[in-house]
């Protein structure tokens, strides 16, 4: 075993094999017991090792000996959204099934994790692990989609979750429409949106055209668009690396709090830090508002997304600079994929630029769903850490040194008193 549970696999001299691993990878799967699975879907994530000999390739510095990561990625994103079947074990045995159908590979080690399987009780994951070889081979067929077949999965609904106008149904509320991370599933409590993940089955019966999730022809509301019982927390993240991005920053805090249904509770200290991805830009100032709302998640989606472009965000390029951002974090522990909201957001777990932030004004905060975990230790540990320059406490009532065709130098002078050095700070 090695340090990560997994079996070391030897070649004939008794000699580890090589690895190529690939985690992470997901896609929407259509599998399970239960019928409203096999409707609806959910996501399924894969985890692959490959054991194989990669020498001749580096050698040879020739992709032809060695087992292309962008293939493998595709046939196991192919297998989890393909033909459904009842069993996680199932789908595992298929992914195993084709990636040791390339004769290169002498071992595979599989995960799969389901981590919205219908479990009435509160969970993390489950995932099915296997491990198979030349010695105990997989008991599936390699797993080939079969072209002229109609859609593996049966849906009652649209295949896009894009925003759709629809008209309400009359005593409906207004209604945005489209493929929903949860429906009769994650039908919310009577009353409201209730925290729980997309997938987890409700224990009330299905709702009626009648009940507030409207099903309007074939479009349905989800629970995205739903008001909560009552006030729920949540973790904004703002940044900003174009214009005077300080004061644009304090007065969507502003603008946040005058929102009618939010509520801000805290505000972190500011973060300069370096631009992660897309084109070379100023670094950013980062800051995390904590706040609680009682409006519903798509409600404070076009909230936030009122105030970007009132401070003139446009958006041009993938991660390009900006005069604003705000992205939703979290909205209490609700997980939920869709087209135009993801819940929590995507990349948190990795992004420094706003774990710091997080876990300076809530040092015991956690993130929600797959990859999550206390934020303090995320930020540890996140690819961009070192880029997190310095903190500013008092950002709210004081300048801080600009942004923008700096050095990248610690901000030095008066202004520097007043402002705290971050205790990761590279520069300090
Ligand atoms: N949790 C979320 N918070 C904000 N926007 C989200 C979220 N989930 C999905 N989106 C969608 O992402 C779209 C693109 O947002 P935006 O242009 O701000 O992305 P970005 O900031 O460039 O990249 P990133 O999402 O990696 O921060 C938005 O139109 C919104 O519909
Ligand atoms: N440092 C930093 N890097 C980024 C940021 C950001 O806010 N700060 N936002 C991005 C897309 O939202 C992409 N990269």
């Amino acid at each position: 075993m090695n340090d990560e549970g997994r079996q070391d696999v030897l070649d004939t001299s008794g000699r580890r094999l090589d690895q190529i691993k690939l985690s992470g990878i997901t896609a929407r799967g259509y599998h399970g017991v239960f019928e409203h699975e096999r409707r609806e879907g959910q996501t399924f994530v894969a985890d692959v090792v490959v054991h194989l000999d990669t020498r001749r390739a580096a050698a040879r510095d020739d992709l032809a000996h060695t087992l292309d990561y962008g293939a493998l990625a595709e046939q196991v994103a192919t297998v989890l959204a393909g033909e459904p079947v009842d069993l996680v074990e199932t789908v595992a045995e298929r992914i195993a099934a084709t990636v040791m159908a390339s004769s290169i590979v002498q071992a595979v080690d599989v995960a799969v994790h389901k981590p919205h399987a219908p479990i009435e009780v509160p969970f993390g994951d489950v995932v099915v692990a296997i491990h198979r070889d030349r010695t105990k081979l997989p008991a599936a067929e390699p797993y080939a989609p079969r072209p002229t077949e109609a859609p593996a999965h049966p849906r009652s609904v649209p295949p896009s979750t894009a925003t759709l106008p629809v008209t309400p149904a009359p005593g409906a509320p207004a209604v945005t429409a489209g493929v929903v991370a949860w429906t009769e599933a994650g039908v919310p409590a009577p009353g409201g949106l209730s925290e729980q993940g997309p997938d987890t089955p409700s224990t009330e019966p299905p709702a009626s055209s009648t009940d507030a999730t409207v099903v309007v022809g074939e479009l349905v509301t989800d629970v995205l668009d739903q008001a909560p019982d009552g006030p729920v927390d949540v973790v904004l993240a703002l940044g900003a690396n174009l214009g005077p991005a300080q004061e644009t920053l304090r007065e969507a805090v502003t603008e946040l709090a005058s929102t009618p249904g939010i509520e801000v509770v805290d505000v972190s200290p500011l973060a300069r830090t370096s631009a992660v991805g897309g084109p070379d830009q100023p670094d950013f100032l980062n800051a995390v508002v904590l706040a609680s709302t009682t409006l519903a998640p798509r409600e404070l989606l076009r909230a936030t997304q009122a105030i970007e472009l009132a401070h003139g965000r446009e958006r041009h390029e993938h991660w390009g600079p900006r005069t604003l951002d705000i992205d939703i974090v979290v909205y209490g522990s609700v997980l939920a994929v869709t087209d135009d909201l993801e819940l929590p957001h995507p990349r948190t777990h990795e992004r420094a630029f706003v774990l710091q932030p997080w876990a300076q004004v809530d040092p015991d905060a956690v993130l929600p769903g797959l990859g999550g975990g206390p934020v303090g230790a995320l930020a540890a540990t996140a690819p961009d850490r070192d880029g997190v320059r310095w903190l500013a406490l008092d950002w709210l009532t004081n300048a801080i040194p600009a942004v923008g065709n700096d050095t990248g130098a610690v901000p030095a002078g008066p202004a520097w008193d007043r402002v705290r050095t971050g205790p990761d700070a590279p520069d300090a």
